[in-house]
């Protein structure tokens, strides 16, 4: 038998998310990182599969390649629906890559219709008449604005996604949510019969994402956040459980590797500095100006990482972020930033790392793609979204690592998420 579920996600720690809120509603879950190379198509012991893209911030068109090739691999893998995840502060430019993607996937589905909702209660974000709030403030009011690489500054979803797509954009409104999964469907047709392509989903309590995910049932296409997995596996008769989230017993020494400059990082690192535990600052310009910054952030971790865990770091605030894209621009130092964290990765690993905390979403996928890590087993919830996993590394040890969006988590984040693992080992 195929897979029921076949999920593409934008980015990896997007990945890990939508993969443990299936986990948690009772899938067995298989995290790849990539597409799997042709010939892998083996009958898999998984009722759903994550592909992990990083294709959240890269050119539209690449980023409809990568998402058709996931899509061919989960068809033949038999997947009876396809979820497209993006994130839950639905992260794009005019130019997508939500719209492109969704529109791309829909042709080769050869659908005439999708839902698409960021929701995701548990962490803050609700869609209410089309417009996003991250926790009580509209998303064009939150450090989202000030996103380096993706600001969001409009919060009406209707119009954010009509800018990204030729097709038709509605919106099915928190009353019709409210009024249950029949309500709904009868809204999704009268919508495609106005030739509606994509209909925004109002969304504020997991129990109107339980609704929805009844709704859906049949869609080829659900197009979400990774809230939206809380309500879809109980179409298959999926029960929720913590029986799938058991990992090995984790060894090692701990660091933290943190690219993510979101508000909720920030206060993660500060809470961290300010407990006098040892931290190392990646200053992007020194970087760009040859200083051998990986080297340094090494022996520091030398010094240190028999002591505890180590945060080595570039997250700023919004200000000095600013002024490293003014000299050195927006994307560049962003590439140059994802390449130092993962090149001091692959150093902590040389050194025995093996319980590794990686905080952002493009920075996740710098430091998986440099570790030769390709697959991810979810285990146990550190916070709403964010799994503890364990990866196979290419000399046979296993990694405990979490890939943490940049605005996941509390403020002591860095040391909670070693105290779970101490705790799944007593
Ligand atoms: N000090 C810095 N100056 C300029 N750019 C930086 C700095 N620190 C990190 N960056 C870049 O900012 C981007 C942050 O993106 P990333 O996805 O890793 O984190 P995030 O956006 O906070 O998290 P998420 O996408 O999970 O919400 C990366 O490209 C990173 O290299
Ligand atoms: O949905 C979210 O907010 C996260 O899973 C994410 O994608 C952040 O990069």
């Amino acid at each position: 038998m195929g897979i029921r579920l076949g999920c593409i996600a934008d980015d990896f720690t997007g990945a890990t998310d939508l993969a443990n809120n299936l986990v948690r509603a009772g899938m067995r879950v298989v995290q790849t990182i990539g597409v799997p190379p042709a010939g892998a198509e083996q009958p898999m012991d998984a009722d759903a599969v994550v592909i992990a893209l990083k294709s959240r911030t890269i050119p539209a068109t690449d980023a409809v390649d990568a998402s058709l090739r996931a899509l061919a691999w989960l068809r033949s893998m038999g997947a009876e629906q396809i979820y497209f995840k993006y994130c839950s502060t639905f992260d794009s430019t005019p130019a997508g890559n939500i719209g492109p993607v969704t529109e791309a996937l829909m042709d080769a589905l050869g659908t005439d219709f999708t839902i698409a909702t960021p929701a995701f209660p548990d962490n803050g974000r609700t869609v209410f008449k089309g417009h996003l709030f991250v926790g009580d403030v509209l998303l064009s009011d939150s450090g989202m604005r000030h996103h380096p690489l993706t600001p969001m500054t409009d919060s009406n979803l209707v119009s954010v996604l009509g800018a990204q797509t030729t097709r038709a954009v509605g919106l099915i409104d928190h009353r019709v949510v409210a009024d249950g999964a029949e309500a709904i469907r009868a809204r999704i047709d009268a919508l495609r019969e106005d030739g509606v392509g994509m209909a925004v989903v109002d969304a504020v309590s997991n129990d109107d994402l339980v609704r929805l995910g009844a709704a859906v049932q049949g869609l080829p296409l659900v197009t979400a956040g990774s809230g939206l997995a809380i309500g879809l596996p109980a179409n298959w008769d999926f029960k929720p459980s913590s029986a799938a989230a058991r990992l090995p017993q984790a060894g090692g020494r701990r660091a933290i590797v943190s690219g993510s400059v979101s508000v909720a990082t920030n206060r993660q690192v500060l809470q961290y500095l300010r407990s006098g535990r040892p931290a190392y600052s990646v200053d992007p310009l020194r970087v760009a100006a040859g200083e051998d910054v990986v080297g340094q952030a090494l022996s520091f971790a030398d010094a240190h990482l028999d002591d505890g865990p180590v945060l080595l770091y570039s997250t700023e605030s919004p200000d000095m972020v600013r002024t490293v894209q003014g000299r050195l621009g927006a994307a560049e130092a962003g590439e140059l930033v994802e390449q130092t964290l993962a090149r001091i990765a692959e150093g902590l690993v040389e050194r025995g790392v093996r319980q590794l905390v990686v905080a952002g979403g493009e920075t996740s996928g710098a430091v998986v793609q440099a570790l030769g890590i390709t697959g991810l087993r979810i285990g146990p919830q550190i916070a709403p979204g964010v799994p503890w996993c364990a990866a196979p590394l290419p000399g046979g040890d296993t990694l405990h690592i979490t890939l943490k969006s940049g605005n996941f988590g509390g403020p002591d984040f860095f040391t909670t998420s070693f105290a779970l693992l101490d705790e799944e080992a007593s």
